[in-house]
This record gives structure tokens, C-alpha cells and sequence, in this order.
């Protein structure tokens, strides 16, 4: 099946349509909705504290990062369910690095989280 278009120039705003297309459809995965909540968790967090304009963006380019790793993991898995239903060697391994790539950015954002947090909390609680 020919996906429509597909041999012929889309359109900007078509294109832009297709990607929100793709942000809608990213939340019907598990995964998606649990960094969804935890997104918005830290958002609070950070209104709440407060923390300054560069923590902003390290918490920013976190959450932004890692919805668009988890999309393109959700791709990955995607294109490998749709060429094999099979065990395959290769499925495994792309979908074992996505899922690893999704893990580093995970520990990456659990570092940054910490380090803007954590002084905060203590300076709070203590
Ligand atoms: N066709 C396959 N061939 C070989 N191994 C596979 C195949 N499909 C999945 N696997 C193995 O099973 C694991 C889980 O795959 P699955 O497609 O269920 O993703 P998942 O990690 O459950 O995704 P999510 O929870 O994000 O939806 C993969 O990381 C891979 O190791």
C-alpha cells in the first residue's frame, strides 16, 4: 500500500501536520505517557523552587531530548515489528540499541534533575 503522497512533494504545512501527527501518536505509548508525567513534575518543580534561567534550559533540553529519543526508539521498534513478526538476530539488536539510547539520556537526565534538585531540597527540608 502506497502511503499517500509518498511519490510526490508535501507541503510545509502538510509536513508540520504529519509531525504533530506523530507527537499525538507517541502518547498512546506507555513509556511516552510515564515521561510525559514526569515532565510535567519537574515543570512544577522548577515554578516551585524556583530554579534560575540555565537550569530552565538543562531541564528543558532534558525533557525535549527525551521525548524525541522515545519517539524515535517508538519508530525504531515500529519499522522492526513491521519488517519481521519473527525472531531475527538484527530485530533484537535495533531494538536493543534504541532502547539503550533511551536508557543513557535517561541517567543523563536523572544526573541533571539531581544537580539542580537536590541543593534546593536540602536548602527546603533542612
Ligand atoms: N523480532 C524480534 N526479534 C528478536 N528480538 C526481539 C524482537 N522483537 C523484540 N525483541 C526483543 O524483545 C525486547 C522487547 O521488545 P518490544 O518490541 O516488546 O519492545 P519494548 O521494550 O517492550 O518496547 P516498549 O515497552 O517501549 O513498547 C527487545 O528489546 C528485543 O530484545
Amino acid at each position: 500500500m502506497a502511503y499517500p503522497g509518498s511519490n510526490k512533494k508535501i507541503s510545509f504545512p502538510k509536513s508540520v501536520g504529519y509531525a504533530l501527527a506523530g507527537i499525538k501518536f507517541s502518547f498512546r505509548e506507555r513509556n511516552m505517557k510515564i515521561h510525559g508525567t514526569a515532565a510535567v513534575l519537574v515543570i512544577l518543580a522548577g515554578i516551585f523552587f524556583p530554579i534560575s534561567k540555565t537550569e530552565w534550559l538543562w531541564i528543558l533540553l532534558c525533557i525535549a531530548g527525551m521525548f524525541s529519543l522515545e519517539m524515535v526508539n517508538t519508530a525504531i521498534e515500529k519499522t522492526v515489528d513491521l519488517v519481521t513478526g519473527e525472531y531475527h538476530p538484527l530485530a533484537k539488536a535495533a531494538k536493543d540499541l534504541a532502547a539503550g539510547a533511551v536508557l543513557i539520556y535517561t541517567v543523563y537526565s536523572i544526573i541533571v534533575g539531581m544537580v539542580v534538585f537536590l541543593p534546593k531540597l536540602l536548602e527546603y527540608f533542612i
